[in-house]
């Protein structure tokens, strides 16, 4: 099977220091990968990297075998892939409808189709009750929903999430999981970026470890909890 994602050989450096070294990995259609590692190990840097935030300086990013390196963010959402930030970057001033709607601008979509869209999302995460409040109002977690939720409005291939978990409670941990498990049923391949120990695994089998930089392992999470070094470099963050 063609690989959704391909990440080959990727290196990127800052003023001279090397953040990510020669990064290869690939994900499946309808796989979820969590990506752990320590602070500071390049997690996001990766991600920003895919999503064409930063260039790599050397390297390939590919989806579905195109190859979309360096490619600009708009471009690459424009592929099929979807993100989240580790502080949700949510536009505060406006409504929680209205920041759904910025996703669509361009999908060029009649008005009474992209209302449609609005409120079905708004329904499978739960914020129909919210629709109209400005986003400021919100709690963290609700706008951490609400960012996954602008992320899935062009129904991505690729969904890539930086801490999905971070200062959300309980109950829309379980919410997020179970919308992300079912996109995933439907052919979504999933990045997760967490250092959620609990939440993590409910979400993924799989994990990649990513440690100054470099590729440390990718394996089962059951295997992993049992090595000490990924222990020591997980829970080092
Ligand atoms: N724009 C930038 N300019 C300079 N250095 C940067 C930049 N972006 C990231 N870095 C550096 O790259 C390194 C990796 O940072 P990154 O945020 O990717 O790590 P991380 O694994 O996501 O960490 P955390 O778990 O704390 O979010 C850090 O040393 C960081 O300072």
């Amino acid at each position: 099977m063609t690989a959704l994602l391909t990440v080959d050989h990727v290196n990127k450096s800052f003023q001279g220091v090397r953040t990510l070294t020669d990064v290869t990995f690939d994900l499946e259609p309808g796989r979820i990968l969590g990506l752990i590692g320590p602070n500071g190990a390049g997690k996001t840097t990766m991600f920003n990297v895919i999503s064409g935030i930063y260039s790599a300086d050397s390297g390939r990013v590919l989806l579905d075998g195109r190859d979309i390196t360096n490619r600009s963010p708009a471009r690459i959402a424009g592929y099929g892939v979807g993100r989240t930030f580790q502080v949700a970057r949510t536009f505060n001033d406006m409504t929680v409808a209205e920041n759904l709607r910025v996703a669509l601008v361009n999908a060029g979509l009649s008005g009474r189709e992209e209302r449609r869209r609005i409120t079905d999302m708004l329904d499978r995460v739960g914020l129909a009750g919210v629709r109209d409040l400005v986003v400021s109002a919100l709690p963290d977690g609700q706008k951490k929903l609400l960012e996954a939720a602008r992320a899935m409005m062009t129904s991505p291939r690729l969904l890539i999430l930086d801490e999905p978990f971070g200062g959300v409670s309980a109950e829309v941990i379980d919410l997020l999981i179970h919308i992300i498990r079912d996109l995933v049923r439907e052919g979504v391949g999933c990045l997760v970026i967490s250092h959620d120990i609990v939440s993590l695994p409910r979400l993924c089998e799989e994990v990649l470890v990513l440690v100054e930089g470099k590729v440390m392992t990718r394996g089962a999470i059951s295997e992993i909890r049992n090595d000490a070094r990924i222990v020591d470099a997980y829970l080092g963050a």
